[in-house]
């Protein structure tokens, strides 16, 4: 594995009004890697896939992409998409009522030469992006189709294959596969799984240690805004995983956290 960093984030500070949700938290990830965040309810996970993909700003620290140092004042999430670094969400990552090409290209449209949206090559492209990424074959598979007639895995994956034809560096899924049927599930971590073969990387957020530990090289634990553990993958079963969380859990129910 390269040892190239494609983010490294130092020091990260954030509070929402009285509630300190992260205190200094650094860490790095590199090419061809997929990292997860474990942690209980409230942890700080969604706050550190928030700042690395330009939703928040921290109070303070800083953020290096591909080695560069980020403008922190500047950064968005139009920013992170353009350095790479793209974010795939529960839901609502697609427009329900909206045709799958629209979906695919909204806010980053191909334009011809005299301005007008390219519709015939989003849809080509949105057509090999349903056979490579969703392994959609058929008569039925169709670039017109609405999102609503896709599963939730599909989804997930269409939102993943998304990141992968814009070139992500960095794809952040946050909880992808809750709400998802069984069967879904293994085709979102299979997708996920993919995003390494392809030399790229990924924080991966969820609550379901199996999954955590099926597609995740490299485990961060996050308790109180703090990342306080991190643990290989090949080093690490999923009872501890397991055993690890659950300390995490008690001490905060001890203090009362919860
Ligand atoms: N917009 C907000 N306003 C106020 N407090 C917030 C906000 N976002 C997060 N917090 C608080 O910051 C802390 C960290 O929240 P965060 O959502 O990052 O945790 P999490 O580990 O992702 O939790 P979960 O697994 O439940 O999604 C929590 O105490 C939460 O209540």
């Amino acid at each position: 594995m390269s040892t190239h960093i494609i983010i490294r984030a130092t020091s990260l500070h954030k509070s929402f009004g009285a509630v300190q949700a992260l205190h200094d938290v650094s860490l790095s990830i590199k090419r061809g890697e997929v990292v997860a965040l474990i942690g209980d309810n409230g942890a700080g996970k969604s706050t550190i896939s928030k700042i690395l993909s330009g939703v928040l700003r921290p109070d303070s620290g800083s953020l290096q992409i591909n080695g560069d140092e980020v403008n922190l004042r500047h950064y968005s999430v139009h920013k992170a998409r353009s350095l790479g670094i793209e974010t795939v969400y529960q839901d609502h990552c697609l427009g329900e009522k909206q045709p799958l090409w629209r979906n695919i290209f909204v806010g980053r449209h191909i334009r011809n030469g005299l301005g007008f949206i390219d519709v015939a090559k989003e849809k080509k492209m949105t057509l090999h992006l349903l056979q490579q990424s969703l392994g959609l074959r058929g008569v039925g598979v169709s670039a017109d189709a609405l999102v609503s007639t896709l599963s939730g895995g599909e989804r997930q994956g269409l939102a993943i294959g998304r990141a992968m034809l814009f070139n992500s560096n960095l794809t952040i899924l946050d909880e992808p596969t809750t709400a998802l049927a069984v069967k879904e599930v293994g085709r979102v971590l299979k997708f996920v799984r993919s995003i390494p073969e392809n030399g790229k990387s990924a924080l991966f957020i969820s609550h379901n240690l199996h999954h955590v530990h099926e597609v995740a090289d490299r485990f961060l634990f996050v308790d109180r805004g703090t990342i306080v553990h991190q643990s290989l993958q090949e080093k690490t079963s999923v009872a501890e995983l397991f055993e690890r969380l659950e300390e995490y859990s008690a001490n905060s129910a001890i203090r009362g956290d919860k």
